[in-house]
C-alpha cells in the first residue's frame, strides 16, 4: 500500500509518538509551562507558514497566474498545525472546571447557529455589508429583537457574525460562507433539524442491554427518536419528499440531497487530488451518488469526462434540477446519466474506468459495508484497469496510526482539535445509522474481505481522502 509524499511533518519514531498529546502528568505546573512553551513556537513557525501561503494566494491572484507557488498540501497542514495548537493552548491555560462547563452547554452555540440559518440571517445581512439594526432583522425573521440579538452575541463572540456598532449586526468571513449556499445552508439546517433531535436519543439507546450491543441500522437513536422501525435511508425514501421536522420551507429530501452538496464543497478540492486528466473520455460510476455533488464539480473541471450516478429513486429523481441549474446541456449531451441501483446488488455497470463512493461505506457496519464492496468486485474484474476510489475521512487516534503520518509533538498525533468536526461525524453515523468513520487498517480489512486491495492512499487537503482500491485477483472467499 502506498501513502502519497506528505509535509515532512512525520513523527515516526515510537518514543517521539509517546509524547504527542497530553499525558497524565500534564496537570503538574512544569510540565504545563513546557508544553505551553513548544505550544507557542509551533504556532508561530505555522502561522508563519499560513501567512506565506496567503501572501502566495495573493501574488497569483493579482498576476492571474495559476501556478502553485505554495502547495495547497503544505497550506492545509500549516493550518491544522495552527488550529490544533491554538486549542491546546485554550485548553492548558483555561481554567478545567471552565472548560467543562463551556463543553456540556456548546449545544446552545449550536442551536444558535441553526436558528440564524433557518431565519436566513446571513442572507439578510448580505443585503447590507454596513451592517443591518437588530430592530430591522428582528421585523424580517419575526423574532423579538432583544433576543435575536442575543443570540446574534453568543455567535458574535465566537466570531460567527460581527456587531458593528452596538445593536447592528454584520457578517463576518465565516458568516459570509454561508450568503446564498443552498449547500452549507442545507446541512447546518439538517445538522440542527433531525440530527440534532436524535442525538438527544444517543444516551437511552446506547444505554439499553439490548440496542445498546447492536450493530444493526434499525436499532439506533434515529428510531427511537423518530418512532420508527425503518432505518433511516428507507425512511427519507418513503417520507422524505413530505417530511418537514424542522422548521424550514424544505423537506427532509431536499434538504438531505443540498446538503451533501454543501458537506462535498465545504470538504473541498479532493477530486483536484486525483489525475483526472489522465483518464481521457472515461466514465466515473458514482455508486450511491446521491444528487451527484461529486461528478458535477468535477464534471465543471475535466469536460472530457463521462459520469452515471446511481441511487435510490426518489434520490436520482430530484438530480435534473440541481444539474439543470449548475451544469447546464449535461443531461441532454449524455454526459451524465442517473440511474435507480441498489448498491447491494450487483453493479449492473460493467466496463467502466472508475466507480466511485464518497460518503457511503461510512453509512454503514461492517458486514453490510463489506456486501456493498463485494457487489463491485464482478464489475472491477470485468475491466482489468478499473478502479474502485472511496472518498471518505481517514481516522487516526490521538497515539496515531500505522499507515499515516503524525502531528508533530506535542500535538495529539491525529492533530487533536483539527480534526473535531471527523469525530463528531463519527459520532453522527453512530447515531443515525449504526455506521462508522474508518481508519486507514480498518477499510483495509473491509476491503479483504470483499475480495478487494487498497492499492494507494491519496492524502488530501482535505477532511476526506481517496482510497484506491482494486480487484485482489488471488480472493477465493465468499462474503456471508
Ligand atoms: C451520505 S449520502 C452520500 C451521497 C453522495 N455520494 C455524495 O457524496 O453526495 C449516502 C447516499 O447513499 C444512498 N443510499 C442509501 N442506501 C442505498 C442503497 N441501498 N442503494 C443505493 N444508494 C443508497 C442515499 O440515498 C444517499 O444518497
Amino acid at each position: 500500500m502506498t501513502v502519497t509524499a506528505t509535509a515532512p511533518t512525520a513523527i515516526a519514531h515510537p518514543v517521539v509518538k509517546a509524547l504527542n498529546g497530553d499525558s497524565p502528568n500534564s496537570s503538574a505546573p512544569l510540565h504545563r509551562a513546557e508544553q505551553l512553551r513548544s505550544l507557542v513556537r509551533l504556532l508561530t513557525d505555522a502561522s508563519e507558514r499560513v501567512i506565506e501561503g496567503w501572501e502566495a494566494e495573493a501574488t497569483q491572484n493579482n498576476n492571474g497566474t495559476k501556478t502553485h507557488a505554495f502547495p495547497p498540501g503544505e497550506l492545509y497542514e500549516a493550518r491544522q498545525i495552527a488550529v490544533s495548537a491554538g486549542a491546546m493552548i485554550v485548553d492548558l491555560v483555561q481554567d478545567p472546571q471552565i472548560r467543562i462547563l463551556e463543553l456540556g452547554s456548546q449545544y446552545y452555540e449550536a442551536r444558535a447557529l441553526h436558528i440564524t440559518v433557518e431565519k436566513g440571517v446571513p442572507d439578510i445581512l448580505a443585503e447590507a455589508p454596513q451592517g443591518v439594526p437588530i430592530e430591522d432583522l428582528a421585523a424580517r425573521t419575526g423574532v423579538k429583537a432583544h433576543k435575536l440579538g442575543r443570540i446574534l452575541r453568543a455567535l458574535c463572540s465566537i466570531h460567527v457574525f460581527a456587531e458593528v456598532k452596538p445593536g447592528v449586526f454584520a457578517n463576518n468571513r465565516t458568516s459570509q460562507a454561508l450568503v446564498g449556499n443552498d449547500g452549507l445552508q442545507s446541512m447546518t439546517l439538517s445538522m440542527g433539524g433531525i440530527r440534532y433531535k436524535t442525538s438527544a436519543s444517543l444516551p437511552t439507546v446506547l444505554f439499553d442491554p439490548v440496542r445498546g450491543q447492536s450493530e444493526s441500522n434499525v436499532e439506533t437513536a434515529f428510531q427511537e427518536d423518530a418512532g420508527t422501525d425503518l432505518p433511516w435511508w428507507a425512511w427519507l425514501k418513503k417520507y422524505g419528499a413530505t417530511t418537514r421536522r424542522s422548521p424550514t420551507s424544505k423537506t427532509e429530501l431536499e434538504i438531505y440531497g443540498l446538503a451533501m452538496l454543501g458537506t462535498g464543497r465545504a470538504h473541498g478540492a479532493v477530486h483536484l487530488e486525483y489525475p483526472w486528466e489522465a483518464l481521457g473520455n472515461a466514465t466515473v460510476v458514482d455508486v450511491g451518488g446521491g444528487i451527484g455533488s461529486m461528478c458535477l464539480d468535477t464534471a465543471k473541471r475535466f469536460p472530457n469526462l463521462k459520469f452515471i450516478v446511481q441511487d435510490l429513486l426518489p434520490v436520482v429523481q430530484s438530480a435534473p434540477p440541481v444539474w439543470e441549474k449548475e451544469l447546464p446541456g449535461a443531461i441532454d449531451s449524455g454526459r451524465v446519466q442517473f440511474m435507480e441501483h441498489d448498491f447491494f446488488n450487483e453493479q449492473p455497470v460493467q466496463g467502466a474506468d472508475i466507480y466511485h463512493m464518497r460518503y457511503i461505506l461510512h453509512d454503514w457496519d461492517d458486514d453490510r459495508a463489506v456486501r456493498i464492496l463485494a457487489a463491485l468486485r464482478p464489475a472491477l474484474l470485468a475491466n482489468p484497469g478499473a478502479r474502485l476510489l472511496i472518498c471518505d475521512q481517514v481516522m487516526n487516534t490521538t497515539h496515531g496510526c500505522e499507515l499515516v503520518d503524525s502531528a508533530p509533538a506535542p500535538l495529539p498525533a491525529n492533530y487533536g482539535y483539527a480534526t473535531r468536526l471527523s469525530h463528531m461525524l463519527d459520532l453522527n453515523m453512530m447515531t443515525m445509522f449504526n455506521g462508522r468513520e474508518r481508519t486507514a487498517e480498518e477499510l483495509a480489512v473491509l476491503a479483504r474481505r470483499a475480495g478487494l486491495v487498497v492499492e494507494r492512499i491519496f492524502k488530501c487537503p482535505s477532511l476526506v481522502w481517496l482510497t484506491r482500491l482494486k480487484v485482489d485477483e488471488g480472493w477465493v472467499g465468499e462474503v456471508a
